[in-house]
């Protein structure tokens, strides 16, 4: 049986622009979403996640390639499948003089769900006291979980969320965090796209990252963070000195921060980088082991793909959970 929620094969789109020239969106991109948790779709700002969604849902056509929703061939199955997916892709036209509840009891009742599933989507989405109060009351993030309630009643197996997060304050992205966890856990599939990855990680099972239209890493995410070098913090009295003794023996070192006077060292033994500088007569004040998180896999690859780099794709292992 195809685990696979989400499938695109050599997925390709192209935009005409007035003056006849060709823009490329997405470039072959090979997508697989396993059922199952929330899978991150990450790339910067233009790099085709939009446009790749707008596809998945029949709103755009693909020039080339083929797409599956749940095994089943997309757009042409479309009306099959498409009662099992909830996605907020534009933020949705609700009535502002009237509460979230109203809203969702009339959206219900036209896309003929049963009315008794708002309660369980407005408890989901945390609205829970608030749904009551006029829509034109609600906070940024208010209204982006009435979005996605609103996504529920239809009970989908698989959501997709474009940026949910856009325009929140850090409140509002931590509320919009907890529900996306939430409905995971609840065994909902969610694809949930963004270019904030702190944002996502602490959320995602899975992730698929990609840049200029193509896919650059796939997997899980503790496998994404697996790899690339050990990398130490060092904080010495002379950072030039320090750094010069480093590099004459063979460490790779980098400032942390332009404005900043600690340095990052790949390393595999930090006592080999205490040793070398101690032999030097250059006392370090603190040294730190560096976490990789996906912020810096992700901007690796597209800072890869951006200098035009071979860059390296890890096959999605299909099975995340
Ligand atoms: N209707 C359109 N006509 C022409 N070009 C388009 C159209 N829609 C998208 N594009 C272009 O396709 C590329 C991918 O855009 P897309 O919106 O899919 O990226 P994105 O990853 O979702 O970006 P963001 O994070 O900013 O939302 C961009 O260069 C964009 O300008």
């Amino acid at each position: 049986m195809n685990d696979l929620v989400i499938e695109t094969t050599g997925l390709h789109k192209e935009f005409r622009s007035r003056r006849g020239g060709l823009r490329v969106a997405v470039q072959g991109l090979d997508l697989a979403v396993p059922r199952g948790g929330v899978h991150g779709f990450l790339g910067p700002n233009g790099s085709g996640k939009t446009t790749t969604i707008r596809m998945l849902l029949g709103l755009a056509r693909a020039s080339k390639g083929s797409m599956e929703l749940f095994g089943h061939p997309v757009p042409q199955s479309l009306p099959a499948v498409i009662d099992r997916v909830g996605a907020v892709v534009e933020s949705p036209k609700f009535s502002p003089n009237f509460s979230g509840r109203q809203n969702l009891v009339l959206l219900a009742r036209t896309i003929g769900a049963p009315t008794g599933r708002v309660d369980a989507a407005i408890e989901t989405v945390g609205l829970t006291g608030r749904d009551r109060d006029r829509f034109k009351s609600y906070s940024l993030g208010m209204k982006q979980r009435l979005a996605i309630a609103a996504t529920l009643l239809k009970d989908p197996e698989l959501l997709i969320l474009d940026e949910p997060t856009n325009g929140l304050d850090p409140a509002g992205i931590r509320e919009i965090r907890d529900t996306i966890r939430d409905l995971g856990e609840r065994g909902v599939t969610v694809l949930l796209s963004s270019h904030i990855l702190a944002e996502v990680q602490q959320v995602c099972t899975s992730a698929t990252i990609i840049g200029n239209g193509r896919l650059l890493a796939s997997g899980r995410v503790d496998e994404l963070l697996q790899g690339g070098p050990a990398v130490v913090r060092v904080e010495a009295p002379d950072p030039a000195a320090a750094r010069s003794v480093l590099e004459g023996a063979g460490f790779a070192v980098s400032p942390a921060a332009s404005d900043e006077p600690d340095l990052l060292v790949e390393a595999d033994s930090p006592a080999e980088v205490t040793r070398v500088l101690g032999e030097a007569g250059i006392w370090l004040t603190a040294l730190t082991p560096v976490r990789r998180d996906l912020e810096s896999v992700f901007l690796e690859l597209t800072e890869a793909d951006t200098l035009g780099h071979e860059h390296v794709a890890h096959p999605t292992s299909g099975g995340a959970a």
